[in-house]
């Protein structure tokens, strides 16, 4: 475990001492699965987890589900059995909460969100607006959060911040469901695709199977989460591994792009191997012998796990608050005509934050005009009434700084 205490004569920067206490408070992200029954789902959180994440035993206590439900945007899970879903028509939605510690020690508080029955029905037209509503109705949530006085964004806050797609293999590519479905979310969650059971194929047939999967994504115009020109070397440093310089221990060169990789292709496991020199292990066999999943030759299960849990854990959060909650936000009230810029806290980094008046300036101004805000609808009403009293506070402290700046300010009052 690595040791986050300041070094003795060494002065740590900014960012260094904000990533440090970030870690001791541990990491949170949710993370959606979707994909059809049997494609490995299950087995790959397990694997991620580094442990049996069971989830017949579904935490009823969890937020998105509660949302989700009461906005009649999913059938709620009674039958435990969740892996009988395919039986009963309809999609349902499972959470689960799972606590683990990252490779440095960080605890990391995983939110996992399925969707059991996706894809699997004969029927299955409703999937993706049901899935979409979903999305949706997590960005509402914060939304409605945002504009109140007494916020509480931690608890409403169930934004899956990455969505893993697993693209079964076919003889014909990739099924047409699939294909209506990412793009269905992909402007609502990052979306980024996987080949599972990669063992199944022989290296052509994968870089074949890679190739489909990235024709139809471009063609059908799929937004795919943008690793930008982030290479696997780097990522692996980030997460405290390095890219094997053997050649023939690892698939790939320390400088391959990572957008160069994906979709990628895992191979994943439920037995679990334990050595005192490599810890905890998951392996695969096979009549001529086994694999290691957590092997970089094997396949790209260990990259993607250092990508979610290491180096983009928290670009993923950011482009979902930042980009993608952002378009919502922006669509909703443009929609709704509301003309103000509700404050977006989160968004004000170290070097916009030095003028607060700035800040509340902007915001006080629009609250006198109401404009054509069709007061008739009672969530607009409610959102504008919000937004008034939030500003008439603001404006109330930017008073009391003004006064304050001018006392400092005032040479006879230093003086005094
Ligand atoms: N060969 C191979 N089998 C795998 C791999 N990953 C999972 N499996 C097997 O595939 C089967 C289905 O895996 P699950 O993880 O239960 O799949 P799922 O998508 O969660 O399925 P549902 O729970 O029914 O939705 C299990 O027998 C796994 O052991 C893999 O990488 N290679």
């Amino acid at each position: 475990m690595k040791d986050y205490s300041v070094p003795e004569n060494n002065s740590l920067n900014r960012d260094e001492l904000r990533r440090r206490k970030g870690y001791k408070k541990g990491l949170q992200l949710s993370i959606l699965v979707l994909g059809e029954k049997g494609s490995g789902k299950l087995t790959f959180l397990n694997n991620l987890c580094g442990q049996d994440i069971s989830l017949s035993n579904v935490d009823d206590g969890d937020i998105a589900k509660d949302a989700a439900i009461k906005n009649g945007h999913a059938i709620e899970d009674t039958n435990s059995e969740y892996k009988t879903a395919h039986l009963s028509p309809g999609l349902k939605l499972v959470t689960k909460r799972v606590y683990l510690n990252d490779e440095l020690g960080v605890p990391i508080t995983l939110d996992v969100i399925l969707f059991p029955g996706c894809g699997d029905n004969v029927d299955n037209s409703q999937s993706s607006t049901v899935i979409k509503n979903y999305l949706e109705q997590q960005f509402e949530n914060v939304l409605k959060e945002e504009v109140r006085i007494k916020r509480n964004t931690k608890d409403t806050d169930g934004r899956p911040h990455v969505c893993l797609y697993f693209l079964k293999s076919t003889p014909r590519g990739v099924k047409k469901f699939d294909i209506e479905l990412m793009k269905t979310i992909c402007d609502k969650v990052n979306l980024i695709p996987i080949i599972p059971k990669a063992d199944g194929l022989t290296e052509t047939e994968l870089a074949l199977h890679k190739d489909i999967v990235h024709q139809e994504i471009l063609r059908n115009d799929i937004h795919v989460f943008d690793f930008k020109n982030d290479n696997l070397g780097e990522t692996l440093a980030l997460y405290d591994m390095d890219l094997d310089s053997d050649s023939k221990k690892s698939n790939y060169f320390p400088n391959t792009k990572i957008k160069d990789i994906s979709p990628f292709a895992i191979v994943c496991s439920n037995s679990v191997h334990t050595d005192t020199e490599n810890g905890v292990k998951h392996i695969r066999e096979y009549e001529w012998g086994s694999l290691i999943v957590e092997d970089q030759n094997t396949s790209d299960f260990i990259y993607l796990k250092a990508i979610l849990l290491g180096s983009h854990l928290q670009e993923l959060k950011d482009v979902t608050n930042n980009v993608l909650y952002e378009s919502y936000r922006a669509d909703v009230l443009t929609e709704k005509n509301i003309h103000y810029d509700i404050p977006s806290y989160t968004c004000i980094d170290e070097g916009s934050r030095g003028s607060i008046s700035n800040v509340s300036t902007r915001r006080s101004t629009p609250s006198k005009t109401p404009g054509n805000l069709d007061m008739g609808d009672e969530n607009t009403y409610n959102i504008y009434k919000e937004i008034d009293e939030k500003n008439k506070i603001i404006e109330n402290y930017q008073k009391k700084i003004d006064s304050l700046e001018k006392m400092l300010t005032s040479p006879g009052k230093n003086r005094a």
